[in-house]
């Protein structure tokens, strides 16, 4: 197993400066995925620590090796793309071979490698079928034999999942972690769909205009989020303008429209500078106007099988609310809303007005 660090890491196309110095510690066998929206240098990242694109400035090593400027086939790596990427003139069997071969791997162990890294991906039946005659989940799963069977020290994935269908993709999220954990290899991955990065990883590295916003574990980033734009990145969220006042004692209070008073953590994100306070839509409770410590007005209702997101019109604003489905509230019906100050999570925000203000 290896470690990757990557230290102030920058690439440049250009003038385009994809990656502004990124620096990230992946520990031995730990699943990180790389999230954020389209160009925010992600794919970039893989292809550096990959060495199919040259780094600007900055070092990549595994584990005390700088490995910045080996050739990508010196690097002990496996990659899986988002285009399952078989040789199509090669039957199963004959794609897996491949990488053996060219490593000069004997013969019969070839055989023995193969045929195990087919049944880890339970495809020891179609090892003679060629890709086509294969699904793309299949093809998927042939990919991430061929990435194993080399017994790479990293394995890196780059939206695998993008071309399947919404289906097989839940399904395959399972598969690749599954096998992951029984490997135990040191994987990147990366995605810009949130659901999949959260499922699926240790830690999310969220990423912005080619600098990483925050690297935290799925449970962290959805609850305390370093910043206003991971808040919304990730998840659903209510940004709510309140008045924050900070105490002595390390905690905030935020004082609500009706002169209710919460009392929150203070995070250490929010050192100085604006804040706004996160609410997740399923942490706030729907209640009868009287009981709760804003009212509000339901504006739109939207039932989902699995549950029921009231957007309701509030004194600070709109507010997402979801509820199961046992409520019954109609849309035009007054409402109250309470929060749990353990749930609600200050955010640095730019535009926010200075703390303190009233
Ligand atoms: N070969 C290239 N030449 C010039 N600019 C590039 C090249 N590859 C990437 N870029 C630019 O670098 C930035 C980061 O691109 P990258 O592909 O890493 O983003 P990404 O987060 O993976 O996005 P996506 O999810 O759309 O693949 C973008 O501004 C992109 O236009």
């Amino acid at each position: 197993m290896t470690e990757v660090s990557l230290r102030s890491l920058v690439k440049r196309y250009g003038k385009t400066e994809a990656l502004k110095g990124i620096s990230l510690h992946v520990r031995h066998g730990e699943f990180v995925s790389l999230l954020g929206p389209s160009g925010c240098g992600k794919s970039t990242t893989l292809k550096c620590i990959a060495g199919f694109e040259e780094v600007s400035g900055g070092q990549i090593l595994f584990d005390e090796r700088d490995i910045s400027r080996k050739l990508p086939e010196d690097r002990d790596i496996g990659m899986v793309f988002q285009s399952y990427a078989l040789f199509p003139h090669m039957t199963v069997a004959q794609n897996l071979a491949f990488g053996l071969e060219m490593r000069r791997v004997p013969k019969v162990e070839i055989a023995e490698r193969i045929a195990r890294a087919m049944d880890m991906v339970q495809l020891s039946a179609h090892a003679e079928r060629y890709p086509k005659a294969l699904s793309g989940g299949q093809q998927q799963r042939v990919a991430l034999a061929r990435a194993l069977v080399i017994e790479p020290a990293i394995l890196l994935l780059d939206e695998p999942l993008a071309n399947l269908d919404a289906k097989l993709r839940d399904e395959m999220r399972g598969f690749i972690r599954d096998l992951q954990k029984r490997v135990g290899i040191t994987t990147l991955y990366v995605t810009h769909d949130q659901g999949e990065a959260m499922t699926m990883s240790d830690r999310v590295v969220v990423m912005f205009d080619g600098q990483i916003a925050q690297a935290a574990s799925p449970e962290e980033i959805y609850d305390h989020p370093t910043s206003e734009r991971v808040a919304r990145f990730v998840g659903n969220a209510n940004i709510l303008d309140l008045a924050v006042s900070p105490r002595g004692d390390g905690q905030l209070d935020l004082v609500l429209p009706g002169g209710h008073l919460l009392r929150v953590e203070r995070p250490a994100c929010g050192a100085g500078g604006g804040m706004r306070v996160m609410a997740r839509p399923e942490q706030i409770a729907l209640t009868e106007p009287a009981a709760g410590q804003i009212g509000g007005r339901v504006a739109k209702r939207y039932f989902s099988g699995r549950h029921v997101e009231y957007h309701v019109e509030t004194d600070v604003g709109p507010v997402v609310v979801v509820a199961p489905t046992t409520h019954a509230v109609r849309e035009g019906e007054a409402v109250g809303l309470r929060f749990d100050p353990q749930r609600l999570w200050p955010v640095p925000s730019a535009e926010a007005p200075a703390e303190g203000r009233e």
